[in-house]
């Protein structure tokens, strides 16, 4: 069975500015997988790549087992590709539009049903036969998901989908694409939102100036970079032999990096021999966030 994506050696260059230096990346079918990384990574030029809206450099991507260039009309027709940018055509009301668009790709009427599947998948009936110039914000990118949806294609990108958008489409779009994984349609998806993505996505991949430097399943990550923590409110200043563990101090409370569970036993132990009580305590289970911020920083704009 062919990947669904299968990235070999690509570089991107404009003039001068490495954006993408040497990615491979293989995507299996059926995976719904996260796209990482802060502004800038390069994360939509390697995904503009994959549409074939972009040449590279040096190296290849396959869709489905379809060179996207020499084999660019197999591989586009395979690929969904939901776009940061709002840009439609004001001409068409939605049906008409995704109809249109389900056509360019060789569709017929035999489509009519999928397209009909999408508007209420979306929650676009009652504005099925309203003039997409005429939708509202919210409206219209449910409108843009539904087009690059609209050939059914097996794998679907989606670049900051949610971006901007309220909390009733937010649901609606990953039940949707949820159900959409299920019935074996592969999803990559690109979030500034990392608690979307370890909710949603098996494996995570993040770049950072160009290059993946995390690649594995969302468990794995939090499992292998990331600490959990020990938040404590303490009768007393924290022992010197506890200081190394010392993560952040907030008034009163002081928040130890732990790896093991074991270590909460050696903490509450020292803490008793040095005669200190322990008020309140809470351990807090690492998340994405911590992993990201670990492996490419805080820079400004990440988590918009
Ligand atoms: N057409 C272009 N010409 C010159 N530089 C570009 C062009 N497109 C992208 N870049 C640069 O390539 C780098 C990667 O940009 P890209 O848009 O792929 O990042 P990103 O990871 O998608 O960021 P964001 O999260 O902000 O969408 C950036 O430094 C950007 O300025």
């Amino acid at each position: 069975m062919a990947a669904a994506i299968e990235i070999t050696g690509i570089t991107k260059r404009f003039g001068q500015f490495e954006a993408l230096r040497g990615v491979d990346l293989q995507i299996e079918q059926g995976e719904f997988f996260a796209l990482l990384g802060p502004n800038g990574a390069g994360k939509s030029t390697l995904i503009n790549l994959m549409a074939g809206l972009l040449q590279p450099t040096s190296g290849s991507i396959r869709i489905m087992g379809h060179d996207v260039q020499s084999d660019y009309q197999r591989a586009r027709q395979a690929l969904g590709v939901v776009p940061q940018e709002l840009v439609f055509d004001p001409f068409f009301n939605v049906r008409e539009m995704l109809r249109f668009q389900a056509g360019y790709f060789g569709h017929g009427p035999e489509n009519d049903v999928w397209v009909d599947e999408i508007i209420e998948g979306l929650g676009l009936t009652d504005k099925a036969y309203t003039n997409m110039r005429k939708l509202s914000g919210g409206m219209k990118r449910r409108a843009l998901i539904a087009q690059a949806l609209a050939h059914k294609p097996p794998v679907i990108v989606l670049d900051e989908p949610t971006a901007g958008v309220d909390v009733e489409l937010r649901q609606m779009l990953w039940a949707f694409i949820q159900k959409l994984n299920q019935q074996g349609h592969t999803i990559i998806l690109t979030t500034h939102y990392l608690e979307e993505a370890e909710a949603l996505c098996q494996r995570v991949a993040m770049m950072k100036q160009g290059r993946i430097v995390a690649l594995d399943s969302t468990r794995a990550l939090l499992k292998s970079h990331a600490a959990k923590q020990l938040s404590l409110r303490l009768s007393a200043a924290l022992p010197a032999v506890l200081q190394p563990l010392l993560k952040q101090q907030n008034g009163e409370e002081v928040v130890l990096a732990i790896t093991e569970l074991t270590q909460v036993e050696t903490v509450l132990t020292a803490l008793r021999q040095a005669g200190v009580q322990v008020l309140d305590m809470q351990l807090q289970e690492a998340d994405l966030e911590d992993v990201f911020l670990n492996l490419v920083g805080n820079q400004q704009g990440v988590l918009a």
